[in-house]
């Protein structure tokens, strides 16, 4: 091998070193920590498996490129996230330069299940360096691991890390420098892996483990004593339950005084731009279509960013995988796999992310029932909509004592789409027939405290996405829709605001023959018409719908008093219930037909979601307004 390597030239640019290892073990907090903004991310060619690659410099001033594999149990691929890993290191992806260095992550406190990747590696013969990762929490449980031992039997570097501790991936960099200049190196082929059983993979982890680790009895450690609660048959649920409802509330009582400082800036903006600008077309596309508009979406901002900081913080302290076990058995009531809950949860921020997580599960019937009902989980883009209706008709009071009308609805609302799912997914699984699931297996790992830095870049990214989907579609839809609702304009003696006459409302009242059984006006359709692109954009529409509605000079404020006095409950009611079912998001609808590869799901998808939909605010509305709601 030496012989071998002193032939071999040193990479020509920057040596590309690969983050490899099991789910969870802090790979990518590994990545953001070396090299912190400076990353890309993108698709691997033709899948729509994440791809994040970034640069670093050393502290000796080398320079490498790193990418963040997707987690892998092993190199015999099951899932599509595994066969891209297998795919990048052994070099057989096309466009995909093989990585010269792997640096393979492994849970410290785990391992027994970790080493068994690092062997398979090892023998694709590429130059590895081994990271024990999450040594502060190995500690803490009293595993003490004797790294020079490990190094000896693994013939590999070593190394100790704190992916989550500043300072704490040094061990790594130094171990990378101490590997320059890097040569150029080819791995083995792939079937010199398979050419060794997982038995005698298992027995040769063993043997590594007895003489490198001391485990200090586990049992009794903190983790399992919280476990045998939060797993508890009765009382888990019931902590989901809570958890969730607080969680709820808090996205209402949170939100108010930074909702308050963003309409009251877009407002101060618009009084200002009508004081300062001659009365014209220009003025009312800035006040009325961008102001009235984006400004209507942008005040939900701070609701979505509290949603999230919970979901990121349950997902940090090593909650979620447990709330998939608790509904491992509620879902396998309705014939799904407890694997489903990860795509069914990452739906809850958008349904796209959710419907392309669906690929780790390997049953195909599941697979699409999970991708089909993955649209009806609450995603971000209805929050908008549920909390402007919700500010302007429910009233802000207590009930029982404790809770939050407002935030009970919004519950409500959550829970709605999931029911719904559940009772689709089991018409669904009737249709296709049965067949049973293997229990959920997961690894449960340790709980610890959130991290500030995950928290952070997690919120930042989500107020990006947000945000660039303010500026670009949704102004662009925005800016469309008041030219269509600005042209042709009032006709002599108009008894109406001039919106009425125009494109959008002659749109829009046409559609009041389809809507108007179920309780929606025609300002309402046109803000349909440009929300059928995406479920946001309908509060967008509806700020510049009402912004152009007003008669008279006064300044169109905020949205939900205008909807207040406009509208009556029954109608508010059947929004929300329109919103909870109706399928109004066209990338949705193009992520399925590009993830089943035909035409017949999506068509299903929008289909039956719009015949629930429009059932649902039949129902809604005729009952509300028979109660004199
Ligand atoms: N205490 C502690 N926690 C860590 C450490 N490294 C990572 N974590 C936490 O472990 C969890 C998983 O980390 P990730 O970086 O997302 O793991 P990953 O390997 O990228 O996971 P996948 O992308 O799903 O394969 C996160 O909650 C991290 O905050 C560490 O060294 N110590
Ligand atoms: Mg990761």
């Amino acid at each position: 091998m030496g012989a071998v390597e002193k032939a071999a030239p040193v990479v020509a640019q920057q040596p590309m070193v690969a983050l490899l290892g099991n789910p969870n073990c802090g790979k990518t907090a590994l990545f953001n920590r070396l090299t912190g903004a400076r990353q890309k991310v993108a698709n691997y060619a033709g899948v729509t498996i994440e791809r994040k690659e970034g640069l670093f410099t050393s502290t000796a001033g080398n320079s490498f490129r790193l990418l963040d594999l997707p987690g892998a149990y092993s190199l015999s691929a099951h899932t599509p996230d595994e066969e891209i890993t297998r795919d990048v290191v052994a070099g057989l992806r096309a466009g995909e330069r093989s990585p010269d260095v792997v640096a393979c992550v492994v849970d410290a406190t785990n391992l027994r299940l970790n080493l068994r990747l690092v062997l398979e590696i090892k023998r694709l013969g590429l130059p590895m360096v081994l990271c024990l990762n999450m040594v502060d929490v190995a500690q803490k449980r009293g595993i003490v691991i004797d790294t020079a031992r490990l190094s000896q039997e693994l013939g590999m570097p070593v190394v100790e890390t704190v992916a989550v501790k500043t300072g704490g991936e040094k061990a790594l960099v130094d171990a990378l420098d101490a590997m320059w200049p890097v040569h150029q190196s080819q791995a083995n082929p792939l079937s010199a892996i398979d050419a060794v059983s997982v038995e005698e993979t298992q027995r040769e982890v063993r043997r590594i483990l007895a003489l490198a680790v001391k485990d200090a009895d586990d049992r009794g450690n903190r983790s399992e004593k919280i476990d045998h609660f939060v797993l508890h048959p009765v009382i888990g649920p019931v902590i989901l339950a809570l958890l969730m409802f607080c969680v709820f509330q808090a996205v209402f009582s949170w939100a108010e005084t930074p909702m308050d400082m963003i309409s009251g800036g877009v407002e101060g903006l618009g009084a200002m731009l009508k004081e300062h600008m001659a009365d014209g077309v220009l003025r009312s596309l800035l006040v009325d279509g961008v102001l009235g508009g984006v400004g209507a979406v942008l005040v939900f901002l701070p609701q979505i960013l509290i949603l999230f900081f919970f979901i990121l913080v349950l997902e940090d302290c090593g909650y979620l995988p447990r709330a998939a076990f608790l509904l491992d058995r509620l879902m396998g009531g309705v014939g799904l796999s407890g694997r489903a809950f990860i795509p069914l949860l990452s739906s809850f921020a958008c349904a796209i992310p959710g419907v392309m997580a669906a690929r780790t599960i390997q049953n195909p019937r599941d697979r699409i029932v999970t991708i089909m009902i993955a649209p009806l989980m609450t995603c971000s883009a209805r929050l908008p909509i549920y909390a402007l209706v919700i500010a302007a008709f429910i009233p802000d009071r207590e009930v029982w004592g404790v809770f939050n009308l407002q935030g009970l609805v919004l519950f409500c609302l959550y829970f709605a789409g999931i029911i719904s799912a559940m009772a689709v997914a089991w018409v669904m699984k009737r249709f296709m027939g049965t067949k049973r699931n293997r229990p959920l297996m997961l690894e449960l790992p340790a709980y610890h405290w959130p991290h500030m830095r995950n928290l952070a870049i997690g919120l930042y990214e989500r107020a990006k996405i947000f945000l660039m989907r303010v500026g670009t579609t949704i102004l662009t839809l925005m800016v469309l829709l008041w030219a269509l609702s600005s042209f042709p304009g009032a006709p002599e003696g108009a008894t109406q605001p001039a919106i009425y006459y125009s494109v959008a409302g002659m749109l829009g009242r046409a559609l009041e023959f389809i809507f108007a059984p179920i309780g929606f006006n025609w300002q309402i359709c046109i803000a349909l018409v440009p929300g059928m692109a995406a479920r946001e954009v309908a509060v967008g529409a509806l700020g510049t719908v009402y912004a152009l509605s007003q008669t008279g000079d006064e300044l169109a404020t905020s949205l939900a008093p205008v909807i207040a006095s406009g509208w009556g409950m029954p109608t508010a009611l059947a929004l929300l219930a329109w919103y909870v079912f109706a399928p109004q998001c066209l990338s949705t609808l193009s992520v399925v037909r590009r993830e089943t590869n035909s035409m017949k799901y999506p068509l299903i998808m929008a289909g039956y979601m719009f015949a629930l939909a429009y059932v649902a605010t039949f129902i809604t509305y005729r009952t509300a307004l028979a109660l004199g709601a």
